[in-house]
């Protein structure tokens, strides 16, 4: 997939429906535990219900009551527990005002914009000042830009003949900010708003527009202004007539240029054009959940990693010896190396971040790691990759027989490849290390799509490559039917399959003692 597809399909499935990856943790008054049975309705509670004036027309929410406990959940549960897993947990998470991170459509006039999202399946964009999910900093920042629209006569964006100004708004919510306690960071978050303008670049004629406009939300919200909401203000230039949202071209105008968070234990910056978690705090519970399932000085490889958050919370809180990120946006790479500047002097890891296709020649990725993580998009694991994970025994042979095989065969006849394997970031550990070429014992999987998970999650258990371990779940978009799963398999067909095989042998033992006694 190219890096635009890639963006197209995550933006766009943001825009038309909210059901795309994420995460948030807020506790509603007694956090619920796992569905006890699937034919008991509880009745609608006020306690949970979304209560919010935009439902039905707007396509970002599809359900009203009980956020705390997505109707998916039930299934999710009973997969599991057919699997034979305990443990599973559910974490429900920030219910209202969960999204930090949200691309709106603008539309409609100077005089009366409309910023929000499309009505399902149409191009009518709904407007959602009051929106339930959204961090209310987010909300009063639209607000404020509607004013901006319209004081400054700036025209939204006509789809259909191609005009207008501006098409699109990606507000970005910071609750990192330690001059204050922290009980009021979130409360307290800053917004870095992108404005997508439909021009080629800064030196069109709209471009003065565009100036006015941003000094209009610094003047307003900055700093300097009895609110103090808006963090920063970029730009991003956008002309294609498809519905990409963002165009190639990123300009910062006002504020500070980094954007910092802090989450899974780490300071993490997120650029405007990198993929970031649309639920900070939810997020920060997987992160916090799935360190536990990595041994003290493992080596990680982090696949779909996006700005490698995973992976460099992992070689904080891990202390991992080594960390190699893959991804194919080569927008995450700058983020990547200023969330590597702030990681405590303490980290001694050898880390590296690799603009990649994670489908192409998959095994490398693996060879000397313990533990592989997996995000991938909704869409779920490459098929490339799923082979490779399925066969890791019989490489291994291969590899002990004739050293590195793989390795070998990919200097000699796949040079393009190799190129594309060069770290585009690489951090050496101060302590040598010697080249391992073991194969990953766990592999954790993120998922933000269920049922692409689940035929995954098919796929590794039947080929007795792989046994589930653990699974937990989290409300990352409430309001949805969606839900985001931390899975953690370990190598080999597992106890179960083990003792069914003892099972077997058992039967088969007292089938031929009946035989012989007879
Ligand atoms: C759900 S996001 C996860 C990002 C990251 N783990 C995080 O939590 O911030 C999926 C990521 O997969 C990347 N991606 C999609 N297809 C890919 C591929 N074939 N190879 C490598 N990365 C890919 C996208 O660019 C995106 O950053």
């Amino acid at each position: 997939m190219s890096v635009s597809a890639s963006l197209f399909s995550h933006v766009s499935s943001v825009i038309t429906s909210r059901l795309a990856p994420s995460v948030v943790r807020s506790q509603p008054a007694s956090p619920p535990s796992i569905p006890q049975s699937p034919n008991v309705i509880p009745a609608p509670s006020l306690s949970c219900a979304l209560q919010c004036p935009h439902f039905q027309s707007c396509s970002g929410c599809t359900h009203e009551w009980n956020l705390h406990r997505p109707v998916i959940l039930d299934e999710v549960a009973d997969f599991f527990k057919n699997l034979g897993i305990s443990g599973f947990s559910f974490d429900s998470c920030r219910l209202w005002g969960w999204r930090c991170r949200a691309k709106l459509a603008i539309r409609g006039s100077s005089a009366s914009p409309l910023i929000g999202l499309y009505q399902e399946g149409t191009h009518n964009v709904v407007d959602i000042p009051l929106c339930k999910a959204h961090h209310p900093s987010i909300n009063s920042a639209v607000e404020l830009l509607k004013q901006g629209i319209t004081e400054l006569d700036v025209e939204p964006y006509n789809e259909d003949e191609g005009t207008g100004e501006l098409r699109y708004v990606q507000m970005a919510v910071t609750t990192y900010n330690t001059s204050i306690p922290a009980s009021e960071r979130y409360r307290n978050g800053k917004v870095q708003v992108s404005l997508v303008w439909n021009s080629r670049n800064e030196n069109s004629p709209s471009s003065e527009k565009l100036n006015a406009l941003a000094n209009f939300l610094w003047r307003n919200g900055g700093p300097s202004s009895n609110i103090h909401l808006i963090h920063s203000v970029w730009v991003n230039f956008q002309t294609s007539t498809n519905n990409i949202i963002f165009g190639n071209r990123w300009r910062h105008l006002l504020g500070e240029s980094n954007f910092w968070e802090h989450v899974g234990g780490i300071d993490i910056s997120l650029a405007p054009s990198s993929f970031g978690q649309a639920n900070t705090r939810a997020f920060d519970s997987l992160l916090r959940k799935l360190q536990k399932y990595v041994p003290y000085g493992a080596s990680i490889a982090d696949l779909y990693a996006g700005a490698g958050v995973i992976g460099l919370s992992l070689a904080a809180t891990r202390k991992c010896r080594s960390v190699k990120c893959v991804d194919i946006n080569k927008e995450s790479k700058l983020s990547f190396e200023k969330t590597v500047g702030r990681l405590p002097k303490f980290v001694d890891c050898s880390i590296s971040w690799h603009h990649a296709d994670t489908s192409i020649g998959p095994l490398s990725w693996l060879e000397g790691t313990d533990v592989v993580v997996v995000d991938p998009p909704r869409k779920g694991l490459d098929q490339s990759l799923i082979n490779a994970l399925q066969t890791l025994e019989s490489s291994e042979h291969k590899a002990a027989a004739s050293e590195s095989s793989f390795l070998k065969v990919k200097d000699e006849k796949r040079p393009w490849i190799l190129r594309a394997r060069e770290a585009t970031v690489q951090i050496e550990s101060k302590s040598p290390s010697e080249k391992s070429h073991a194969l990953p014992q766990t592999l954790i999987y993120i998922s933000c799509g269920w049922e692409n998970f689940k035929e995954d999650c098919k796929s590794l258990l039947s080929s007795k490559a792989w046994h589930l371990e653990k699974a937990h779940a989290f409300n990352f978009f409430p309001g949805t039917n969606s839900i985001e799963i931390l899975a953690v398999f370990k190598r080999g067909p597992g106890i179960s399959a083990k003792k069914k095989k003892t099972g077997k042998k058992k039967k088969k033992a007292q089938r031929q003692d009946i035989l012989a006694r007879n």
